[in-house]
């Protein structure tokens, strides 16, 4: 183990701790973090069901009945949430009648220079934590022209740019306790979690889409030149996460359900281009935070 000091209950975490220090990829220094995120909580069960919140979402986590709030600040080896709307909490508690893990607040790429792995590490330890099943929210642009604001996008498929590229949480050394060097991404999103949502959406009378989503390297949104790309490729919405997230899960074995909030939609003409703003992206997430918050709990209390 390098240098990950966990002495006398002093928590030292990744703010002051120095990113070198640990390895996301070192499987013994994940379960040490595990541990140390085990001794700070008074587990009640083993959580089956992992959450992340994307941007403004973090009403999902306030959700949670007879909820244990551990900030990331507690834990050693978790870099800080710098984005707005990203809490910084890891939460355990009741929804939907099960026992879950929510991480109020996610790490983007862009916050930490393209370490995917790093990014990742909330899902390693979730996976060490004992889930079986991630529900994976974000806030994106709409491409698809029958997407409207505040519309729920089931993730059917993803394009995973900076993966594409290289950036990928699975490059480096693989320790084959959490999966194998080369992970199949054919089915990424359950199809039988995606139905269940369907028909949850349905029956709770909730706008919902279905689609395929496009990590981008971010923190810029994308030019109309760069919407019509994604647009011409078959890409539903855009963002800037989940991805890296995902990959991580599906090679720990972890079963995948993510959702998209549309939060503005993409614009294609340069002539009569509109502004994107993280302030009109939050607002729409406020708005529908009721919506996914009650979208989520109906799907997890259905989730065998
Ligand atoms: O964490 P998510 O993917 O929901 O955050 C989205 C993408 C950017 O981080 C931010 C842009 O407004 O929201
Ligand atoms: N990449 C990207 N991320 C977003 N997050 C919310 N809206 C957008 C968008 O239009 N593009």
């Amino acid at each position: 183990m390098n240098g990950l000091h966990v002495q006398n209950g002093h928590l030292p975490n990744g703010n002051s701790h120095g990113l070198s220090m640990f390895d996301p990829r070192d499987y013994d220094e994940l379960l040490q973090i595990t541990d140390v995120v085990r001794n700070q909580v008074d587990l009640k069960e083993t959580p089956s069901i992992g959450i992340i919140c994307g941007s403004g979402l973090g009403d999902i986590g306030d959700c949670i009945k007879e909820p244990q709030v551990l900030s990331y600040k507690k834990i050693p080896g978790f870099p800080s949430t710098s984005v707005v709307g990203h809490k910084g909490n890891m939460i355990f508690g009741y929804l939907g009648g099960k026992y879950v893990v929510c991480m109020q607040g996610r790490f983007h790429p862009y916050e930490h220079g393209m370490d995917l792995a790093l990014c990742a590490t909330p899902v390693r330890v979730m996976h060490q934590l004992g889930i079986k099943t991630l529900i994976v929210s974000n806030a994106a642009g709409g491409v698809n022209p029958a997407f409207n604001y505040g519309d729920l996008m089931v993730i059917k498929d993803h394009i995973f740019m900076p993966g594409l590229c290289g950036f990928s949480p699975l490059v480096g050394i693989n320790d084959p306790r959490f999966g194998p060097r080369f992970v199949s991404i054919h089915d990424a999103y359950d199809i039988n979690l995606r139905r269940l949502a369907l028909t949850v959406a349905q029956e709770e009378n909730i706008r919902i889409q279905e689609g395929i989503y496009v990590m981008c390297g971010g923190p810029q949104y994308e030019s109309p030149a760069e919407v019509m790309y994604f647009k011409t490729v078959g890409a539903d919405a855009l963002g800037m996460s989940t991805c890296h997230e995902v990959t991580v899960a599906r090679q720990c074995g972890i079963r995948v359900f993510g959702f998209s909030l549309i939060t503005n939609i993409a614009n294609t003409d340069a002539d009569n281009s509109v502004e994107v703003t993280h302030e009109e992206v939050l607002v729409a997430a406020k708005e529908a935070g009721f919506r996914a918050c009650s979208f989520v709990t109906k799907i997890i209390e259905r989730i065998e």
